[in-house]
């Protein structure tokens, strides 16, 4: 439909809002462009509504020439009219190249917010810098390492594992991905190791820092490395392995803590006037990590310290901005990696890469890539593990098929009247609740008791899409609750709510030692006066440390947790994950990265709930999540 000639901007503003494609604060950011340039074409206006709505998605471009459907009708509008004349949205003032700061920059066929822009830039740029080749060690040495600690290399299970070993070695970006139980944190400690091996023998040992987008990622981290550092061989390795564990690193940190952002936005302690005193940067569960805090990192990270990104690249993207790990991974199933690089990697681990991910085509950010296939968690025969390929790959076909021949690990409860979920719910509220109605500890003697209580806790959680709704957080919440106190009719009224109930804490309070994502149950203690005292109960960050007490009436962000959604358990893992889809079909936030987080959660056991039946499976399945931005090739234009 071609638009009358007399549409002014707010007739498609109006429109756009009709439609539910605009906020008002994206009509408003366009009105505020007309206002200030009066003489600017409607394109331009309309650009900065669209733009702004698609940053709101989490976009960091917004593609001209986007394939699939634009939605709504000033996107629709706007392309149409792009797609003609490519300059028709220029005015210099308010749309420009980028050169000089603009509200909105057009850079070939994208549109940008400034700061989106500004950002992706400054990554860009940080990125390409450490695509550099670097002077590594001679390939005997690395091997001498490699095989004291892989072993010498025998059927190539671990192949994977080993190049990504010796890969780091070549640039200052190193990039691994992996889904579940793939051996990140493994390669990451033999790798470490490594390097601060070779870097002893030169006498020069590295400063190194661990860190991750969130508390209890973080957390996660410190305690699978501490556990490697442990069990590195006693015996064998290049350099004797107490001198090489003393300069290994224990703690890890928030990325935010480590940067030294403060809660209330000011300048954070580290940036590029006082980078951080840093040679390398491990940051796990980097597919939480969106542009906006990448660039914050990048900023405060010495031009020649080494930066290694781990993490899943199938996983949901953070909420903010960006889906940075997914983009830099475009190529990581092909490697894509030159003839050069594959020589170097045989060379260095004894272990020849297969023909078919070698590539003459292949990119440097290819270069960087290491993608870990083998799950060590799921065998061939788990369920788990089919479910969460066939769902990565969007294949249908072995989805139906997964329907149709149940595995003993996975159930399909489908359609809104199978409640058999339920059950099994009950049994597990149940075993975690009873207790608590009998003989209470008090503060002093309560460390096991707690710590029982959070195991059982952590065996089973409900995980969902929505927030509204009787199949979202808050209904399924109000659901699960009167189904516990159901099941144990003597418990204790806390503060919040009866005792035993899990709480999710939702925003840092660092003074408490409690983080955004962090997990509680609020336990009754048996007071010196014979009365009650309630303390919300949290796993402790530092391994063996037991169980960490907080007071009640100190937490100001906390939420119901019976039930929770897949983004909040990210960086997470239960026993056995209930993962409850929304009835509707079209809902537009089952995706496919909502149901692979979602089913990777699952240890042992897993349990769909699809009360829309198995068509809401299918549909998000097709639905991928999609984050336009120009970052890779950006990185790419920015090598020198
Ligand atoms: N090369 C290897 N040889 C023997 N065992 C290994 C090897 N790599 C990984 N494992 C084992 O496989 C399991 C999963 O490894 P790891 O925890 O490193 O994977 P991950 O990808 O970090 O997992 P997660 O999904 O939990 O983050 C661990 O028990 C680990 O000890």
């Amino acid at each position: 439909m071609t638009p009358p000639a007399t549409d002014t901007l707010d007739t498609w503003l109006q429109r756009g809002l009709a439609s539910g494609e605009l906020r008002a604060a994206d009509a408003a950011f366009a009105r505020v462009a007309q206002r200030l340039c009066p003489d600017a074409p409607l394109a331009t206006c309309l650009a900065s509504a669209v733009v702004s709505r698609h940053a709101a998605d989490g976009h960091i471009a917004w593609l001209i020439q986007r394939t699939a459907p634009p939605n709504g009708p000033c996107s629709a509008r706007l392309q149409r009219l792009l797609s003609r004349t490519p300059h028709a949205a220029d005015h210099p003032p308010w749309l420009g190249d980028g050169s000089a700061p603009t509200p909105l920059v057009r850079h070939g066929s994208r549109l940008y917010l400034w700061r989106h822009w500004q950002r992706e830039q400054a990554v860009a740029h940080a990125l390409a810098a450490r695509l550099h080749p670097t002077p590594s060690p001679a390939p005997v040495e690395v091997r001498a390492w490699l095989d004291a600690l892989f072993g010498p290399p025998a059927d190539g299970h671990d192949a994977d594992q080993r190049w990504a070993c010796a890969r780091t070695l070549h640039q200052a970006l190193t990039v691994i991905t992996g889904g579940p139980g793939t051996g990140k944190t493994t390669t990451v400690a033999r790798l470490l190791a490594t390097l601060q091996g070779l870097a002893l023998a030169q006498g020069a040992p590295l400063t190194i820092a661990l860190a991750a987008p969130t508390g209890k990622a973080a957390a996660r981290l410190a305690a699978a490395l501490a556990q490697a550092w442990r069990a590195l061989p006693p015996t064998g390795l290049p350099l004797p392995t107490d001198q090489l564990r003393a300069h290994l690193p224990g703690a890890a940190r928030t990325l935010h803590a480590l940067l030294g952002q403060r809660p209330d936005g000011g300048a954070a302690r580290h940036g590029p006037d006082r980078p951080l005193p840093l040679d390398v940067l491990v940051v796990d569960e980097a597919s939480m990590v969106d542009l906006e805090l990448l660039h914050a990192t990048v900023q405060a990270l010495p031009p020649q310290a080494r930066l290694i990104l781990l993490g899943d690249r199938d996983q949901l993207a953070s909420v903010q901005a960006g889906a940075v790990l997914a983009e830099l991974c475009l190529h990581a199933d092909a490697a894509r990696w030159h003839p050069g690089t594959a020589q170097a990697l045989h060379a260095a681990t004894g272990v020849a890469v297969p023909a078919a991910w070698i590539d003459p085509g292949g990119d440097a950010l290819d270069q960087a890539v290491v993608m870990l296939r083998r799950s060590r968690r799921f065998d061939a025969d788990s369920g788990i593990g089919r479910w969460a390929q066939a769902v990565r790959q969007g294949d249908v076909d072995a989805v139906h098929h997964l329907l149709h021949h149940p595995t003993a690990d996975v159930s399909v409860h489908s359609g809104p009247e199978d409640d058999r979920w339920l059950t099994t719910w009950s049994a597990h509220a149940q075993a975690l609740l009873q207790p608590l109605a009998g003989a209470l500890p008090t503060l002093a003697d309560a460390h096991p008791w707690a710590g029982e209580r959070l195991a059982q806790h952590g065996r089973l959680q409900v995980l969902c899409a929505l927030r509204q709704g009787p199949w979202g957080v808050q209904g399924l919440n109000a659901r699960l609750q009167r189904r516990a106190e159901g099941t144990t009719p003597a418990l204790p009224q806390g503060p919040w709510g009866p005792a035993g109930q899990p709480w999710l804490v939702t925003r840092n309070q660092p003074a408490l030692g409690v983080m955004n994502g962090d997990l509680g149950l609020l336990l009754p203690l048996r007071a010196p006066d014979g009365g009650l005292q309630w303390r919300l109960a949290l796993p402790a960050t530092q391994p063996g440390a037991g169980v960490h007490w907080v007071l009640p009436a100190q937490l100001q962000h906390v939420e119901p947790a019976w039930a929770m959604t897949v983004h909040k358990a990210q960086g997470s893992e239960f026993d056995h994950v209930i993962l409850v889809l929304p009835p509707d079909p079209d809902s537009p936030l089952a995706t496919r990265e909502l149901l692979y987080t979602g089913i990777t959660r699952a240890r042992q056991r897993l349990t769909l709930v699809l009360p829309g039946g198995p068509a809401t499976l299918l549909a998000a399945l097709q639905r991928r999540t999609e984050r336009d931005s120009g970052l890779r090739d950006a990185v790419l234009a920015a090598l020198p």
